[in-house]
């Protein structure tokens, strides 16, 4: 869907922020740069929708070369998210997010239907919402009105750029959520600069680590990277408790549970789905302070949960 060959950015002033980097994201796939301050992420987001011109190098989007396309046009088909939102302060909510519906040529009345029908997506009530203005809202909720107007085209591809960066970990967490189940149902292509290397394992579907000057260190699967980090820089970068970090990265397996007989209900924690990661399996464990968790497929129990598991789980993720 996206794919960068040999690409490079040097300013104007000599700084080389990107140097031949080779790139491919898939179509629905959601793809993390993260990488310390000023090692090329936005520099690589904004030559995707050309907001920077590469110095050398080709970028594609669906198989055509992008610079061949009018900028304009190209970004109209490319949803834009930034930290600092940029909403029309003197426009209430439900005009920010009509702006690129009524540029299209929509009419106004569809316009705001699709806008209302956006809040709701991102978690916003629309009839609270939708009339406020700008000022009238908190940091994370003007970041979802920001996602709903880059909704708002129906773009298939989504640049974000440190999209949940204003907000405190709590609403973070929770907009991360809401934003991965909002992918999740309209299978957008997204590339999401961000430098928490936690944000980028928990939403990327792989993880592009970029090293000063725009190198690519790595790119990988969250589980790939934490597991096995291709050299110190990435293993530095991902930081010495990567272990723990794997555990919200790696799924809970049938193979890994112990069967129900015998267990005494006293000892099981809140039962949790199959579908949990370890990380949120543990989680129950402590919460409930009990050896052990029960797991669910649907409404059957499948089996038990013990540290022991979370441990063989952990190990067979690295083979
Ligand atoms: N217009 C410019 N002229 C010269 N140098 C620039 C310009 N814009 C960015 N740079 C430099 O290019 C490098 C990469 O910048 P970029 O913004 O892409 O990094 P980043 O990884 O997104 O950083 P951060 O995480 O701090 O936002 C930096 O060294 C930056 O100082």
């Amino acid at each position: 869907m996206i794919r960068l060959s040999e690409v490079g950015k040097t300013y104007p002033d000599g700084t080389v922020a990107v140097q031949e980097l080779d790139l491919e994201v898939g179509r629905g796939e959601m793809v993390c740069l993260v990488g310390p301050s000023g090692c090329g992420k936005s520099t690589t987001l904004k030559m995707i929708n050309r907001l920077i011109e590469p110095t050398t190098g080709r970028i594609f989007l669906d198989g055509a070369d992008v610079t061949d396309a009018d900028p304009v046009q190209l970004r109209r088909g490319i949803g834009y998210v930034i930290q600092q939102i940029g909403l029309f302060p003197h426009q209430r909510v439900v005009t920010n997010v009509m702006t690129v519906p009524l540029l299209y040529g929509e009419s106004k009345a569809t316009a705001r239907q699709r806008a209302l029908e956006l809040l709701e997506t991102v978690g916003l009530d629309p009839a609270t919402f939708a009339d406020r203005y700008p000022h009238q809202l908190s940091g994370g909720q003007r970041q979802r009105v920001g996602v709903a107007r880059a909704l708002a085209a129906n773009p298939p591809v989504l640049l974000m750029d440190e999209p949940f960066g204003a907000v405190d970990p709590v609403v973070r967490t929770k907009l991360q959520d809401e934003f991965l189940r909002v992918q999740r149902e309209l299978g957008k292509t997204v590339v999401l600069v961000t430098h928490d290397i936690d944000e980028a394992v928990r939403m990327g579907d792989r993880v592009a680590v970029f090293a000063a000057g725009g190198r690519l260190a790595q790119y990988a699967t969250p589980e790939e990277l934490l597991a096995r980090p291709a050299d110190d820089f990435v293993a530095d970068f991902v930081g010495s408790t990567r272990g723990l970090r794997r555990l919200s990265v790696t799924p809970i397996r049938l193979e890994h549970l112990e069967p129900l007989d015998g267990v005494n209900a006293g000892q099981l924690g809140a039962a949790i789905d199959l579908d949990s990661t370890l990380e949120e399996a543990l989680a129950t464990m402590l919460r409930d302070d009990k050896p052990m968790i029960g797991v669910k497929k649907g409404a059957a129990f499948v089996g038990v949960l013990t540290p022991n598991g979370v441990h063989s789980a952990l190990r067979a993720s690295l083979r």
